[in-house]
């Protein structure tokens, strides 16, 4: 039977970042094949939550359990690359930790990049670079992706492309995604759940039911609204089958 306990559980977690209470009382979980956003204003302890679960930093309160033997894929907001510095997406992709000329090709496939193999790091548009990001984390094999504002700096074509290039990552490789977005209207509909984040779960759910939650409009208005609605139509033949708790039947009521 597939095991679907949950790769990493958290509970009244409690984040000090020097004096500040970055984060308290959070409860999380997220099982297998899930794909989870965390949302919230600027400074709401998204990356904080994201780095406590990783085990980057210690809780000052609360438990964390995550699965025995769990392979988590990280992937940065950005990470420099000296810009002088030859070095190859291929060679790039070794570092720190060699891996196989085939895991790397099929990593770089996964990722939506099979030609850029050679090419110098130092010359990747932001969205080619945001891929080699993410095939370095498939590289690990993750039972579980997580990805930190991966499409800063891309443009709104560019992120909706790279978020479908995670959902296809899911599918593939059946892996659980949590990852932090700004980009509400792009993010919450291709997610299983939402939760949105202001030092500690404000609401949580299915992207309908926090967009339509009190909490969550106090912090973010009701203007997501039309943009959850045109994704949806752009794209919901390709949503529907991973989806099925959306019903695009109802698009026109209020969320
Ligand atoms: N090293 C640190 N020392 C002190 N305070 C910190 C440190 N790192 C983060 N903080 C504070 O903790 C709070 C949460 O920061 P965090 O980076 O988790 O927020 P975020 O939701 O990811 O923000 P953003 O959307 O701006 O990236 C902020 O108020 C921040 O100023």
């Amino acid at each position: 039977m597939t095991d679907t306990s949950p790769l990493i559980e958290a509970e009244g977690l409690e984040v000090k970042r020097g004096a500040h209470v970055a984060l308290r009382n959070v409860d999380f979980s997220i099982r297998p094949g899930e794909i989870v956003t965390i949302v919230g204003p600027n400074g709401s302890g998204k990356s904080t939550l994201l780095r406590a679960l990783i085990g980057a930093i210690q809780p000052s309160a609360g438990t964390i359990r995550r699965k025995p033997g769990l392979r988590i894929g990280y992937v940065p907001q950005s990470l420099h690359v000296e810009p002088g510095l030859p070095l190859t997406v291929a060679r790039f992709l070794k570092l720190p930790t060699r891996h196989s000329k085939k895991a790397i090709k099929d990593a770089l496939e996964y990722a939506g990049l099979p030609d850029l193999h050679d090419r110098q790091m130092s010359v990747l548009s932001g969205g080619q670079f945001q891929r080699v990001l993410l095939a370095r984390a498939l590289l690990e094999k993750p039972d579980i992706l997580m990805l930190d504002e991966p499409t800063q700096g891309l443009d709104q074509r560019g992120s909706a492309e790279f978020y479908r290039q995670i959902e296809a990552v899911r599918r593939e490789l059946n892996c659980a995604v949590l990852m932090v977005s700004h980009e509400l209207h792009v993010v919450m509909s291709a997610s299983d759940r939402v939760i949105c984040l202001n030092g500690h779960v404000c609401c949580s759910g299915t992207p309908e039911i926090v967009a339509t939650a009190p909490e969550y409009r106090a912090l973010f208005g009701t203007g997501t609204k039309g943009a959850l609605a045109l994704y949806r139509h752009t794209h919901d033949h390709a949503h529907d089958h991973d989806h099925p708790q959306l019903d695009h039947h109802h698009e026109d009521h209020a969320i």
